[in-house]
């Protein structure tokens, strides 16, 4: 009996492989796995024209021969011949997505590169249509020095047409010299993409053209990463400038509400809760919601409009140089809102170590908790002027150092992650290749709900857990009662119990009140804020000093160097309990928990007390 000829579907995940293999098999199937890994390994028989049998296999989708997860070794091994137990495939059978052909021809030029009897599969050509673009078949056949069918898997068209090349598929010189240029690299196997794709149109409407030429200028190797910086300038400035009428309001509310309360209740132990405990402490985070808002009204239109995953192809580059894969964006910058999510979502990840850096770095990026405390301190500290070139004073000066806080953070993740990279975590970097999805314009709708979710988790947060351990510290700062003359936050047990800590951050220039608020905001950053503002009301000499805001008692209270290291200490301090317990669920243990909070603190004190130094020396 002859052995059965073989053929095997490769291309890039959701080119619609297994749909054609069902249409080319149809019930003639076989599922099971690849001996030793889990991987599905789905074999089936098609007929030939001439009657002839062949068996097909349907592989796991590639983004390239560099294998970053088991499915795409499986996909390497088999192709080359070198999975134990497993023939080799005679004719290879590329499926390509006519709607994102510039992007599925990167990884297919290294399946035409082996020079194998190959042929190529153009299917989706109805998506490609819908989106009004017509390509040549004939055009692309001729750049790829292969077979071109056009086809449509889910109904069948093109089906026949394929069955013949298959048949008459055979060994061939490469006519594309390029493409056979050995160990090309993926910058060149993209550029060679592109140019293809381009030599393939036939026609395109308007609306794939805008598109197309709005990927040309976003994606620039130069222009894209300048556009991206620009935006997220704009971001940070707009947090600052549009958010200010709406926190005066909120501000003068709480000022309202506490003179009431002083007016209708007598003098006690509730009154002083609410007033300094309730309005001055949680209120004081409140406050901060319309900034919070604004960062987010950026974040999801970025999301909706199809720019954010254009962002992550720009930053590809950049995470690559850092010995990370791209895939460790979309985590990163999750955690941008919190980096509990953004944990969670390196799950995607199948590298185990290229995982684990991204969970060791993700909470240096400035999670939305971090917000309210460089908020305050930028308010208090910040002159809220214009800097700029003469005659073009109109960068926000506060807004700016906001801007230069979110990138310290990611300037220290992108420095964490090179060291762990070549020590605990040693690894390389492995390629990415994103789908890009359609622009669009954001649906106001959709933004809106985003925005009330957001808001909500906010208030949420603010509600239970600031509220509670701001009360709970409202309670040890009250008691015992100090004798009169003494200091109220000095006599109490809150004050008794952070006089140890604060001789430990005293060389880095943090104060009492600093050292008391630390503690608390390791249940979340943000309870550093209303703990500043619980303390000084309890301290306060009267009513009339216990209401005025946090940022005008700061400025007249810190030195500009305590605020610095301040700051500086919130970029990296890891100042959050449930970031340290999903850590250790998404790790298994204790191990990686412990050395993320020591490595981070470590980070938060020696850069706070740079700092600190830095200021003081320079006289600030
Ligand atoms: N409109 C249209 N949809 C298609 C076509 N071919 C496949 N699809 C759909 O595209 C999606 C992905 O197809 P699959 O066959 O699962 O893709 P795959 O290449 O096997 O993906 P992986 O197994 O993840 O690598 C499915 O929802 C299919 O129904 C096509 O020609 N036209
Ligand atoms: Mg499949």
């Amino acid at each position: 009996m002859s052995r059965l000829r073989t053929a095997a579907l490769v291309g890039n995940p959701n080119a619609g492989k297994s749909a054609l293999f069902n249409a080319l098999t149809g019930a003639r199937q076989k599922i099971a796995n690849y001996p030793g890994v889990t991987v599905e390994r789905k074999a089936g028989r098609m007929i030939l024209p001439s009657g002839e049998p062949v068996e097909l296999v349907d592989l796991p989708g590639a983004y390239s021969f560099d294998p970053s997860s088991p499915d795409e070794e499986v996909t390497r091994k088999v192709v080359h011949g070198e999975f134990a137990g497993e023939a080799t495939p005679e004719v290879l059978i590329v499926v390509l997505d006519a709607a994102n052909l510039e992007q599925h021809l990167v990884f297919a030029q290294e399946v035409i590169a082996l020079g194998r009897p190959t042929v190529v599969a153009l299917n989706m050509i109805d998506l490609a249509e819908r989106d009004g673009l017509v390509l040549d078949p004939a055009a692309l056949s001729e750049a790829l020095g292969v077979p071109v069918v056009p086809t449509v898997a889910v109904r069948r068209r093109g089906l026949e047409e394929l069955t013949a090349a298959i048949a008459s598929a055979e060994e061939r010189a490469l006519v594309n010299e390029a493409l056979h240029q050995p160990r090309r690299t993926l910058a060149e196997r993209r550029f060679t993409a592109a140019s293809i794709a381009r030599g393939a149109i036939l026609s395109e409407s308007a609306q794939h053209r805008l598109h197309a030429g709005l990927d040309r200028v976003l994606l620039h190797p130069w222009f894209g990463p300048l556009i991206l910086f620009g935006f997220l300038f704009v971001m940070f400035q707009a947090v600052f400038a549009w958010a200010t009428p709406f926190a005066d309001a909120l501000e003068s509310l709480a000022g309202m509400m506490a003179d009431t309360i002083n007016d209708t209740m007598g003098a006690g132990f509730l009154r002083d809760l609410i007033t300094q405990g309730v309005i001055a402490g949680v209120g004081s985070v409140v406050v901060f919601l319309p900034q919070i808002v604004i960062l987010f009204a950026f974040i999801l239109a970025m999301e909706a409009s199809g720019y954010m995953a254009r962002a992550a192809f720009l930053m590809d580059r950049m995470m690559q140089g850092v010995g990370l894969s791209g895939r460790s964006f979309i985590p990163l910058l999750s955690s941008f809102a919190c980096a509990i999510p953004g944990i969670m979502a390196t799950r995607s990840i199948a590298d185990p170590k290229d995982r684990l850096t991204t969970i060791l770095i993700a909470p240096l990026m400035t999670c939305s908790a971090r917000l309210p405390v460089y908020a305050v301190i930028i308010a208090a500290f910040i002159p809220h002027t214009t800097v700029g070139p003469k005659g073009f004073e109109v960068i926000g000066l506060q807004g700016l150092v906001l801007f230069g806080l979110y990138v310290a953070g990611i300037i220290g993740a992108m420095g964490a992650a090179l060291v762990l990279r070549r020590t605990v975590t040693k690894g390389g970097a492995s390629g990415f290749i994103m789908e890009l999805p359609r622009y669009q314009m954001p649906l106001l709708k959709d933004l809106a709900i985003g925005l009330w979710q957001r808001a909500w988790i906010f208030l949420r947060r603010a509600g239970t857990i600031i509220f509670t351990v701001t009360v709970a510290l409202w309670v040890l700062l009250s008691f015992p009662r100090a004798a009169p003359g003494e200091s109220q936050v000095e006599a109490s047990i809150a004050g008794q119990l952070s006089k140890g800590l604060a001789v430990v951050v005293e060389p880095i220039g943090f104060n009492r009140e600093i050292a008391l608020a630390l503690i608390p905001a390791m249940a979340a950053r943000e309870v550093a804020v209303s703990s500043l503002a619980t303390t000084y009301a309890v301290d306060a000499p009267d009513e009339d000093a216990a209401a005025q805001g946090l940022a005008t008692q700061l400025s007249s209270k810190w030195s500009l160097p305590t605020a610095l290291a301040f700051l500086a200490w919130f970029v990296f301090a890891p100042q959050c309990l449930s970031t340290i317990a999903v850590t250790r669920r998404e790790t298994n243990g204790w191990k990686w928990p412990l050395f993320m909070l020591a490595y981070l603190f470590a980070l938060a004190y020696v850069f706070a007390g740079l700092t600190f130094w830095i200021a003081t020396a320079l006289g600030l």
